[in-house]
């Protein structure tokens, strides 16, 4: 992870001044998704930087120890030995960048990656994750309790009836909290835009987010009717580089939910060099939040 964001205090006017201009944000949503993807002999690499870029994601109801256990062995060898030989990469120690569970789960993906002598980042979504509709002091507790048990990061989802109300203070308030029960624990906050209603709105909830010491933004739980959309992205990724230009600190941005192919992942490298610029096309900036993804990118690789 990179430097920390230590965040600003809350500025109401650089909010209430945001107007965004939803025909530009689709028009340039589309360019990105037009754009080339890399050539036959790039793609393989780029394949494996995305890969590298994976928070490796199981948040389901039937969890065990033993799926958990599985993912983590999956996350700390994404790509079979055999093709990575083939390519002269198995020694190059390419992992997932982190494993991402519930809470009550943390303690398995700890206790699996520790056995396996990896240091690999354990994640745990909190805060009355998906909804957060549960009481702050419930959702700060969850933070505290996923850190105890190991989680280095934790993802956190905003309160939407504060951003859908306007009550942007507030929720820069609970986030401000957050970020202290997180500890050194990295702190990526989910705005869950499928459900913000306005492009507006998803600017003015990252900004909050950032100014509130956010570590990454995130656009999904992966439970919302729509989750991790171009256009949405185009969104969150001027917010960050807004507030870098003002700041001087860089935020990471990570699109979460339905991101389920190799030709997916392509598109999302791009739109980050385009949008951001090569500092951004590291684990440390720049994470995939996926259940499903790396069994086709494992295919692609293998063709
Ligand atoms: O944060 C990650 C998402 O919940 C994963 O969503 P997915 O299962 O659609 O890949």
């Amino acid at each position: 992870m990179s430097a920390r964001n230590p965040g600003t205090d809350f500025d109401l006017e650089w909010l209430s001044k945001v107007r965004v201009n939803t025909q530009a944000v689709l028009k340039r949503a589309q360019h990105i998704q037009g754009l080339k993807l890399p050539k036959k002999q790039w793609q393989t690499a780029w394949l494996l930087k995305a890969a590298s870029c994976i928070d490796l994601t199981t948040l389901a109801g039937d969890d065990t120890p033993s799926n958990v256990h599985r993912l983590c062995m999956k996350a700390i060898q994404p790509v079979r030995y055999d093709l990575l030989r083939r390519m002269d990469m198995h020694d190059k120690g390419l992992t997932t960048a982190a494993v991402c569970v519930y809470p009550s789960r943390v303690a398995d993906a700890v206790r699996s990656l520790k056995a396996a002598n990896s240091c690999l980042p354990v994640a745990s979504v909190a805060t009355g994750f998906p909804a957060g509709q549960t009481p702050l002091e419930t959702r700060l507790q969850e933070v505290r309790m996923a850190v105890r048990d190991g989680a280095t990061e934790i993802d956190i989802v905003i309160n939407r009836t504060l951003a859908l109300t306007g009550q942007w203070e507030v929720m820069y308030r609970e986030i401000v909290q957050f970020r202290e029960a997180c500890g050194d624990a990295h702190m990526k906050t989910i705005l869950a835009t499928g459900d913000l209603g306005t492009f507006t709105n998803i600017y003015k909830a990252s900004m909050v987010a950032m100014m509130a010491g956010s570590d990454f933004i995130k656009t999904s739980t992966g439970k919302e009717a729509v989750n991790a959309t171009y256009p949405v992205a185009i969104v969150m990724v001027r917010a960050i580089r807004d507030y870098f230009l003002r700041t001087g600190h860089k935020v990471g941005f990570k699109p979460a939910g339905g991101i389920r192919t190799a030709q997916e992942a392509l598109v999302w490298l791009t739109l980050i060099k385009e949008e951001l610029g090569n500092d951004w096309l590291h684990p440390h900036l720049f994470r995939l939040g996926a259940s499903s993804l790396l069994a086709d990118i494992e295919r692609q690789v293998r063709i």
